[in-house]
């Protein structure tokens, strides 16, 4: 008798470690990516929680920006200067204190961009959160050293030279899925991917965050039809959109997110690249193609207006208040292995 209580009380207390264990599991994110779980604090990613006692300006449910759309047709929010506070936005994205992953790529001659960007981004970029930059290169002779931030480091990861633009601007996707998969994954929360060519002018912050963060580029945002979009229109290609789809189109020069997501779409830009390369095309802008395909068909949860990248090719209009970073002009002919565009 005694033997067969014990017995079953082995048996039940197996059982509740098992549920125990399992909940804690499945607690630390291991079933979802949107279940992402802070390791260093136990804080959970888009839980919307404050300290008490922030004084910050009361939101009204009249005023805001009436000149321009600040929700998509999915009910995702659209960033623009005047929709959020950023007192409110660091209180709630500090107590998190999410480790960010910032991917560049300076390869050939584009090592001379990484100076601007860095000091910039130091003054302006995601300011008193934890950022490495992930600098991509075949020179690492020519990473400048920078004065960084607390809690801010760089990272220079080697890769060969190219011959050709197109093979940099797609390798991007292949190198990153490999150093996700070796390095990154364990070192940061949140990834974003940036071309090297910009400047930081102002604050670039945590009102940025999502689960998918997209860029609407600065061309194509205000009177464009969709049939007008520069997406692959070759059916042959995998980044093929016909021209009665279509959301808005985004640039693939700033766009982040959750590791876990960014990493799926990074990856689905390298395969379907690929492919397009078994099959002897190209599509017409590279990963900026693929990423609109998949953008399309798997929302994002923030667009972000052009004020998270502008252009100095550009004059300014009315509806950007702000410009938080923008291209450089840049010889083309000069700066790119195989010539301009
Ligand atoms: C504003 C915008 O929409 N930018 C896109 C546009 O780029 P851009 O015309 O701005 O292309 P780009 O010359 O800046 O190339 C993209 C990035 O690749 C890297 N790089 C490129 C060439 C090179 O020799 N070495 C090197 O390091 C560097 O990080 C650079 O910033 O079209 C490209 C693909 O056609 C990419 O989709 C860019 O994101
Ligand atoms: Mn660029």
């Amino acid at each position: 008798m005694f033997c067969y209580i014990s017995r079953i009380y082995i048996l039940v207390s197996l059982a509740s470690l098992l549920v125990f264990f399992g909940g804690i599991y499945i607690y630390l994110g291991h079933s979802t990516p949107s279940f992402r779980v802070c390791p260093d604090n136990g804080w959970r990613m888009e839980d919307l929680t404050m300290q008490t006692g922030l004084k910050y300006a009361q939101p009204s449910t009249q005023n805001g920006r009436t000149d321009v759309n600040s929700v998509t047709n999915w009910n995702a929010p659209l960033v623009w200067e005047g929709t959020f506070d950023p007192v409110v936005i660091d209180a709630i994205y500090k107590k998190m204190d999410p480790r960010v992953a910032v991917v560049v790529f300076a390869v050939g001659k584009y090592t001379r961009f990484l100076k601007g960007f860095l000091e910039s981004g130091e003054k302006y970029f995601l300011v008193d959160f934890r950022v490495t930059y992930y600098i991509f290169t075949d020179n690492e002779q020519d990473v400048p050293k920078i004065k960084l931030g607390k809690g801010r480091t760089i990272s220079v990861v080697t890769i060969p030279s190219a011959k050709r633009w197109q093979e940099v601007v797609l390798g991007r996707m292949k190198w990153t899925t490999i150093t996700i998969d070796k390095q990154i994954r364990n070192e940061a929360d949140y990834l974003y991917m940036m071309d090297i060519d910009s400047v930081f002018h102002s604050r670039f912050g945590a009102e940025s965050l999502s689960q998918l963060s997209a860029v609407l580029h600065r061309g194509y945002y205000k009177n464009t039809q969709r049939d007008q979009f520069p997406y692959e229109r070759r059916p042959k290609s995998k980044a093929f959109i016909p021209y009665d789809e279509g959301d808005y189109y985004y640039t693939a020069a700033v766009w982040g997110g959750y590791l876990e997501d960014m990493y799926k779409l990074v990856k689905y830009c390298y395969t379907q690249s690929e492919e397009d390369a078994k099959n002897e095309i190209e599509a017409v802008w590279q990963e900026e193609s693929h990423l609109n395909k998949y953008l399309l068909y798997n929302k994002p949860t923030k667009v972000l207006s052009p004020e998270y990248l502008w252009s100095d090719y550009d004059s300014i209009p009315q509806d950007i208040k702000v410009v938080r970073i923008s291209q450089l002009v840049k010889n083309y002919a000069e700066v790119r292995p195989n010539g301009g565009q």
